[in-house]
């Protein structure tokens, strides 16, 4: 795998997006790279910083059916369990790199492994791993709440008034793809109030781990326009754990059939759910490479 270099605190980064969700990519395996919050914010920030949506780190796997470890950090420093588009642009790193020649990939994630895949035509396929929609799997507190079935879903009303404002209760689908997500179906996701509402749902008391709040409008039964006001980030122009949970709850609540197209801000995402196995593809860009100082960082 090389051999190790960097021995002062200059670390070599490569700069990527995917669908427009642009992250800092960080070899951990030849590297000493020891990325705390606080280094995890500097280098994410726009302006002091390099400037990112997220932190991936690549290193070394914990176990033995696993060829890398994938950890990802938000831009608020927060160390979190998933990101489907840094998913693919961790499979397009690790093979520029010449890290593995091994296609798929398999990634170990805080739920388990999850198999990524560089196709002939450019985009990457990423088996994204468990999906669940057990309040208890997501950390979300229901007491107290009736929540509305809705097909095999079950929507549950969140309260997201705000003094000297109109009462407001948004009804959402809880979902899990390892890290929470909170769906809601919009008519329009341009004049949606993702800058608003997105906020309250991401920080709302009701998750006390926080979550990624999507605003989902339906296009046609295999396509969905999608905003997402991400935990840790703020508004992204792709979320790909966003796409899957979206998709998964519009087929759970006979809105949507699989595969969907899943339009965002940023480009195209197609996911694919049959209850069981939820398939992401999409586009993967290494933009620049660089190096960074830092102690220099952080002042
Ligand atoms: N903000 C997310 C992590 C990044 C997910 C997103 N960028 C993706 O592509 O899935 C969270 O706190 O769970």
């Amino acid at each position: 795998m090389g051999e190790r270099y960097n021995p002062s605190m200059t670390w070599h980064f490569t700069k990527m997006h995917g669908a427009g969700n642009d992250f800092i990519v960080l070899d951990g395996v030849r590297q000493e790279i020891r990325l705390t919050a606080e280094r995890a914010r500097k280098l994410a920030h726009r302006q002091f910083g390099i400037g990112a949506d997220q932190i991936l780190l690549v290193e070394r796997p914990t176990r033995a059916d696993a060829d890398f470890r994938y950890r990802i950090f938000n831009a608020d420093g927060g160390e979190v369990e998933h990101c489907g588009n840094g998913a693919r642009c961790f499979v397009r790193f690790v093979h520029e790199q010449g890290l593995t020649d091994r296609n798929p990939v398999r990634a170990e994630i805080c739920t388990g492994i999850i198999v990524l895949n560089e196709q002939d035509d450019g985009e990457v396929s990423v088996d994204m791993g468990r999906t669940s929609f057990e309040p208890a799997a997501v950390p979300f507190d229901p007491t107290g709440l009736t929540p509305r079935p809705d097909g095999q879903d079950s929507l549950w009303p969140l309260d997201v008034s705000v003094p000297g404002e109109p009462e407001k209760t948004v009804w959402v689908s809880v979902v899990g793809i390892s890290n929470p997500h909170a769906v809601q179906v919009v008519d329009n996701v341009d004049t949606a109030p993702v800058a608003g509402i997105g906020p309250r749902v991401e920080s709302h008391p009701r998750f006390p781990r926080r979550v990624n709040a999507g605003f989902m409008q339906i296009v046609d039964r295999h396509d969905i326009r999608l905003r997402v006001y991400e935990r840790g980030a703020g508004e992204t122009l792709a979320c790909g754990t966003g796409a899957c949970a979206a998709v998964a709850a519009g087929i759970r609540r006979g809105l949507l059939d699989s595969p969907v197209r899943v339009q965002t801000r940023g480009g195209v995402l197609t996911i694919a759910w049959d209850g069981e196995q939820l398939l992401m593809t999409g586009p993967a860009v290494t933009v620049f490479e660089g190096t960074i100082d830092i102690d220099r960082l952080l002042g």
